[in-house]
């Protein structure tokens, strides 16, 4: 089990929280010392580390590049966001969880950006036990399920004009949605564990920018919209380019 108290790499540990303290790019080796605290094999702690780096790391940059992109095509949106955010924070710089706790449009956004692209778009199960029966389909055991939750997402039968980012729908009560047609996080014991850590990253980070900044199209684009692909990853087809400008 984790316990303190092994010289070099107590000494090792400390300088890399130390760095993670400054800033300072660690390359996961801080949180490898970390693990290989924990006693577990290294095989383990290796499969962890690039797990949670994958897991953890481009899943949050391409939501944060997507929500920018979809607020700066959407000027109006990023102003009621902005009153929002200004209306919580009143006055204070910094956001924390209880601050976001009271932004539902923040919410609204977040969810649209994620039923437009959902960075993991395809999701797999194996029903390993027994046959079932789904809506008058018969699947064996042992068979290989995959759901592309991208084209769910995206189908007019459960939202309405549905490649268009329009968060208030998440807000219109009497907009029902179907519960699992935008699983942008998967659903069940396996789903995203990040997920609530996730959230608030972006929420958090979004909101530093917008208090910030004006987040505008970059002025020599074509204008011509970024469209999503699938490389594993849901990633744009072409580059996004912003203009940040100081509020
Ligand atoms: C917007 C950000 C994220 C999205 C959209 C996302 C999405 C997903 C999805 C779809 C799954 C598979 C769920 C399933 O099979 O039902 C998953 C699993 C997982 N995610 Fe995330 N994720 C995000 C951020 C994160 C973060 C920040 C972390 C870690 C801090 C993380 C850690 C994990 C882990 C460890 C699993 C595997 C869980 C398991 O197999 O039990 N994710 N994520």
């Amino acid at each position: 089990m984790f316990q303190f108290g092994q010289g070099h790499i107590d000494q090792r540990l400390k300088e890399e929280a130390e760095k993670v303290a400054r800033g300072e790019d660690v390359e996961g080796r801080y949180l490898t010392y970390f693990l290989t605290r924990t006693g577990l094999p290294m095989k383990t702690v290796y499969s962890n580390i690039t797990e949670l780096l994958l897991a953890g790391v481009d899943t949050i940059s391409s939501t944060m590049s997507w929500s920018l992109y979809e607020l700066s095509r959407h000027p109006e949106v990023q102003a009621s966001l902005r009153e929002e955010i200004l209306a919580v924070m009143g006055g204070r710089r910094v956001p924390g969880a209880a601050d976001v706790a009271r932004m539902p449009l923040m919410k609204a956004v977040v969810k649209e950006v994620l039923r437009l692209y959902p960075v993991i778009p395809a999701n797999a199960r194996v029903i390993a036990d027994k046959d079932i029966q789904v809506g008058g389909y018969l699947l064996p055991k042992n068979t290989l399920i995959t759901l592309c939750h991208f084209a769910t997402s995206r189908n007019a039968a459960f939202f309405p004009n549905p490649d268009a980012f329009q968060p208030h729908r998440w807000l219109n009560r009497n907009e029902g949605h179907h519960p699992y047609a935008s699983v942008p996080f998967g659903v069940g014991k396996r789903s995203c564990i990040g997920r609530r850590i996730a959230e608030l990253e972006v929420y958090l980070a979004l909101a530093r920018i917008l208090m910030q900044f004006d987040v505008k199209p970059d002025p020599e684009g074509s204008g011509a919209a970024v469209k999503p692909m699938t490389r594993t990853l849901l990633v744009p087809e072409s580059e996004i380019n912003l203009q940040f400008i100081e509020r």
